[in-house]
């Protein structure tokens, strides 16, 4: 690599370039999983892309996502940086997003030491009530389910982050949240301004309509951060704080000059942790209705192991041998962060022979490692009974290892997420029977985007017995939160 002039170094393959343009335009949407799938059969297990002052290299191996974003996460822990949504709409101090710097380094350990395994022990009993109201919503609405959980989701991030009731945070948070999020997922789509590409016209005035929209945004976002941040601090100063995350970083870093951290740090949760919780769940109930025969086996170990005269609570998580692998199974069929969320290289690097250069955008294929070919059972199949088999080179590999991201910039959230997801799926294949409808046929499509769940599907929800509606409407009616 030394001694080569650049003319030798290669880059990766990738589409054949045009003058001027690379071949930048060849490469997929954001989300387009056929199309990344085509490019990985044509070019292999690394496809580059590059033009218009773009570097984009697409992993689409365990090996090369591990030898990158593990064994040199010095090199690849970076973000890139987006123009509009980061810079003018200031979203660029949220945790995803910060550059792998001091700052991300102060997030990360606020994020730590409120997210860790001992400290979330503290909300299981906030996860089982929500997982109870989620039930009685089912009851009294079964075709509202979508909404139920993407509420639901929101619900666990707003109660546990902030201590908000669910009155408070459905009445108060939720709608505003909720715009704010679509405004930011439809802002972070690469080339969705102009000013992304071309960096320069951000210094355009104040009166050019993007400008504008980019002012709009950032009221939202600051909105969506403070306001329920400074409620926990009104709370404390009350001595009326319920434990939360807020609260309990504001109590253990007593520090003026921290509170700008704490107030992002928390703030980052809603958007990291709602729509990925919303998306595996409702993925779940999709894989539940086509596949009658698994939901009965996991319903089948819920009754045997628990009894039916309780709801599963977040202890029983080890007991459940058969509902974690169609939890995995779940995470494996449709990944909810199908590209992963894009690092940066911060140095030139050169792996398996070819030159990764300074600033090259790289995305973890986390798609292709879950549908890769491996053991007895058709990738494209909903199968839980492939992570019971044990461990050997025929296994897959496992969704803990890569759904919830990498290296120094592993989702922070892993510990309580998972927790959200088994009360979810537990208490749900507890207290409901989930069906194909009567009318109309289910066909398994999602979207296509940086967080993939079920388009719009129908699907029949009963309960299974009178005694599970009792149970339901006992922990829904002394909830709380
Ligand atoms: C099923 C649910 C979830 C999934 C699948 C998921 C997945 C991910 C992924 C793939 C990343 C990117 C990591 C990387 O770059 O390697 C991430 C980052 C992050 N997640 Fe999660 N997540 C989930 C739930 C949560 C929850 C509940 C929270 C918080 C309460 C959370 C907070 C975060 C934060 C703050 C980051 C940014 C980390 C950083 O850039 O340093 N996530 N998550």
């Amino acid at each position: 690599w030394l001694v080569s002039r650049p003319s030798d170094r290669r880059y990766a393959p990738g589409p054949a370039p045009k003058p001027v343009l690379g071949n930048i335009l060849a490469m997929p949407a954001q989300g387009d999983i056929p199309a990344f799938e085509r490019c990985r059969e044509r070019y292999g297990d690394l496809v580059y892309f590059h033009g218009l002052g773009y570097k984009v290299l697409v992993i689409n191996t365990m090996k090369a996502i591990t030898d990158l974003f593990e064994k040199r996460h010095s090199n690849y822990s970076d973000r890139p940086a987006f123009t509009v949504v980061g810079e003018l709409m200031r979203l660029g101090q949220s945790t995803p997003l910060l550059s792998y710097n001091d700052e991300w380094r102060i997030h990360r350990k606020l994020a730590h030491s409120a997210l860790g395994p001992n400290a979330i022990r503290q909300y299981y009993h906030i996860q089982e009530d929500l997982a109870a109201l989620l039930s009685q919503q089912f009851l009294e609405a079964p075709e509202k389910f979508v909404d139920h959980v993407r509420l639901a989701a929101a619900r666990v991030v707003l109660s546990i982050t902030y201590g908000l009731s669910v009155d408070k945070a459905d009445d108060e948070y939720v709608t505003q949240a909720e715009d704010t999020m679509r405004m930011i997922s439809k802002a972070t789509v690469p080339g969705a301004f102009l000013a992304d590409v071309f960096p320069f016209l951000k210094y355009l005035p104040s009166w050019v309509p993007f400008q504008r929209h980019a002012r709009h945004g950032r009221e939202m976002i600051e909105t969506l951060v403070t306001k329920p941040f400074e409620y926990v601090k009104e709370q404390m100063r009350a001595g009326v704080a319920p434990p939360s995350l807020a609260h309990h970083l504001l109590s253990e870093y007593d520090k003026g000059d921290i509170d700008h951290q704490i107030k992002w740090a928390t703030g980052s949760l809603y958007g990291a942790g709602g729509e990925t919780s919303y998306a595996t769940t409702l993925t779940f109930m999709m894989a539940m209705a086509l596949h009658p025969e698994k939901q009965r086996l996991a319903q089948e170990e819920i009754d045997r192991v628990i009894g039916s005269e309780r709801l599963p609570t977040i202890n029983d998580r080890s007991q459940l041998p058969y509902v974690n692998a169609v939890i995995k199974e779940t995470m494996r069929w449709n990944p909810a962060v199908p590209m992963g969320l894009a690092r940066m290289v911060s140095e030139d690097d050169v792996y398996e022979g070819y030159l990764i250069p300074k600033g090259t955008i790289v995305l973890p294929n986390c798609w292709a490692v879950a549908h890769e070919r491996r053991g007895p059972y058709e990738p494209s199949e909903f199968v839980p009974e492939r992570w019971l088999t044990g461990e050997g080179d025929d296994a897959p590999v496992d969704p803990a290892m890569w759904a919830f991201g990498f290296g120094r910039r592993l989702c922070p959230g892993k510990p309580l997420a998972e927790n959200s997801v088994f009360i979810f799926i537990s208490t749900l294949l507890s207290v409901f029977d989930i069906s194909l409808p009567d009318e109309g046929k289910l066909e398994p499509k999602f979207t296509q985007g940086l967080i993939s769940y079920p388009l719009p599907f129908n699907c029949k929800i009963t309960p299974r017995s009178a005694s599970k509606v009792a149970q339901v409407s006992y922990r829904a009616a002394h909830c709380t939160v």
